[in-house]
């Protein structure tokens, strides 16, 4: 028997018998650069590839606006049909994203499968997720996209009964009704589920926060080596792949800094221009981890076409999940293939580091930095500390910067900078610390359900 994400899925998978052909549709619209609208539908294609089938042409027109029933103009949609009965194409992919009708009005003239970008983006999701949290992101996320196109189960024969890209948004137009009421069901039931992982994790936040750990999360462009740098500062085995979006559930290992200090670092989703909204709003409880962190590495692919492009959609999508108040340390990487286009990166982005996930050069700067920078984030707190607590003085030593100790009857008292983290941990040390008044009330906030504890992952 199959599972509902199984279900979900089942019109979805790519058969992966055939590779489909496909065409690439895109419109320009005044304003748009003739090279950007290229760029994307470059993108495009390594999209359609990584969801297993072939670019076989591409279509541009320019408009001044998008055709409400067609998207591009009927004469092109003509000219479109045409094309794809000279190659023999299985589906149009459009680099816009389609309303519901739009697709439909395609469908029916084209009498093949039109999709758009967002369609192959959850496509490609979908054979990615593992676990049990990112399948029912991915399922909803689906679901929520299929249910207003579920009137055109009837379009697109051909695609529908070869399966493939194609066959993955359609439904059965008989049982639509009874379809649409099971899909609602289904998107409820998945709603309440996630929304119970959500408290899970927020459990476990507050056991990591309590043992005091500082939490980095790694964000960036899909394909830029995020994966790849947590596993060559952790040795984990985190898959990484040339393909889009390999990685859809977040991986977190403990890394100690040069100075001792450890703190968590967390791979996850990569984002990509344009990341549909549908899988943003989906995969919050994913994407959270971002807004949450105390600092974010930003890793950018110095091969890419456009890293600058890349840097600002990826704090576009940091703006969407409120992470742009957390601060990024921006990190070049790929370094070992184009050494002259990182260093001109680092140089127009001061504060920037270089380095290659790949071969590890460059990781030492990267570690020295992101400690340095966890550590100017620090206040100083003053504690006081038993002369039988060597251990709790050396870690402040190695922790933090001591700025004065003094010496009392039976204890010490200590000036140090600390990280919210270390001071989290020395909790039962500390007396005071000359943070400004809000940011002591919440680090206040933050101690006062603080235990000591184990470190705990
Ligand atoms: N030359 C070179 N290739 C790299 C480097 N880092 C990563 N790569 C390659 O880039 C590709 C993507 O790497 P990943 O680590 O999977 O990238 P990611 O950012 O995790 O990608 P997604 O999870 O798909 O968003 C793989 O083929 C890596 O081998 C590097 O420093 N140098
Ligand atoms: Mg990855």
């Amino acid at each position: 028997m199959s599972t509902p994400y199984e279900e979900a899925l089942a019109g979805t998978l790519i058969d992966r018998t055939i590779r489909e052909k496909i065409v690439l549709v895109a419109v320009a619209l005044p304003g748009d650069d003739e090279e950007m609208v290229e760029a994307s539908l470059d993108e495009l294609a390594l999209l359609v590839d990584t969801a297993g089938a072939d670019e076989v042409a591409r279509v541009i027109q320019k408009r001044d606006a998008p055709d409400h029933t067609w998207y591009i103009g009927k004469g092109k949609v003509d000219e479109l049909k045409e094309l794809c009965l000279a190659l023999d194409v299985d589906t149009v992919v459009f680099d816009n994203e389609l309303a519901p009708s739009q697709q439909y009005n395609l469908e029916k003239l084209l009498g093949r499968t039109a999709l758009d970008r967002t369609a192959v983006i959850l496509d490609i999701f979908g054979q990615n997720a593992h676990t049990m949290e990112g399948k029912a992101q991915v399922e909803l996320a689906l679901l929520r996209y299929r249910l207003p196109r579920l009137r055109r189960g009837k379009n697109a024969k051909m695609s529908q009964q070869r399966g493939g890209v194609g066959a993955r948004f359609g439904g059965g137009e008989t049982k639509m009704e009874v379809d649409r009421r099971r899909i609602m069901r289904r998107i409820n039931k998945l709603e309440k589920d996630l929304s119970a992982l959500a408290e899970t994790r927020a459990l476990q936040r507050q056991g990591r926060r309590r043992s005091g750990l500082a939490s980095v999360a790694i964000v960036g462009y899909t394909n830029a080596g995020k994966s790849t740098l947590l596993n060559q500062l952790t040795q984990s085995g985190v898959l990484t792949e040339d393909r889009l979006f390999a990685t859809l559930d977040p991986t977190t290992r403990r890394l100690a800094l040069p100075g001792g200090e450890p703190v968590l670092l967390t791979d996850t989703v990569g984002f990509i221009s344009r990341l549909p909204h549908g899988l943003v709003e989906s995969f919050k409880g994913t994407l959270e981890v971002a807004a949450l962190a105390d600092y974010l590495v930003h890793v950018v692919d110095v091969t890419a076409p456009d890293p600058e492009g890349q840097i600002a959609a990826v704090h576009e999508v940091l703006r969407e999940i409120e992470a742009s108040a957390v601060p990024e340390l921006l990190v070049f990487n790929k370094a070992d293939a184009d050494p002259i286009a990182a260093k001109e990166l680092v140089e127009s982005h001061p504060g920037s580091v270089a380095l290659s996930a790949r071969t590890g050069e460059g990781a030492d700067v990267f570690l020295r930095t992101i400690g340095d920078r966890l550590r100017s984030l620090s206040v100083v707190y003053e504690l006081v500390v038993p002369y039988d607590r060597g251990d709790v003085l050396a870690s402040i030593h190695r922790e933090g910067e001591v700025v004065s100790v003094g010496d009392g009857e039976t204890e010490w008292t200590i000036r140090a900078r600390l990280s919210d983290a270390s001071a989290g941990r020395l909790d039962e040390f500390v007396v005071g610390d000359d943070a400004p008044a809000d940011d002591r009330a919440s680090a206040d906030t933050d101690r006062s359900d603080a235990e000591p504890s184990e470190e705990t992952l």
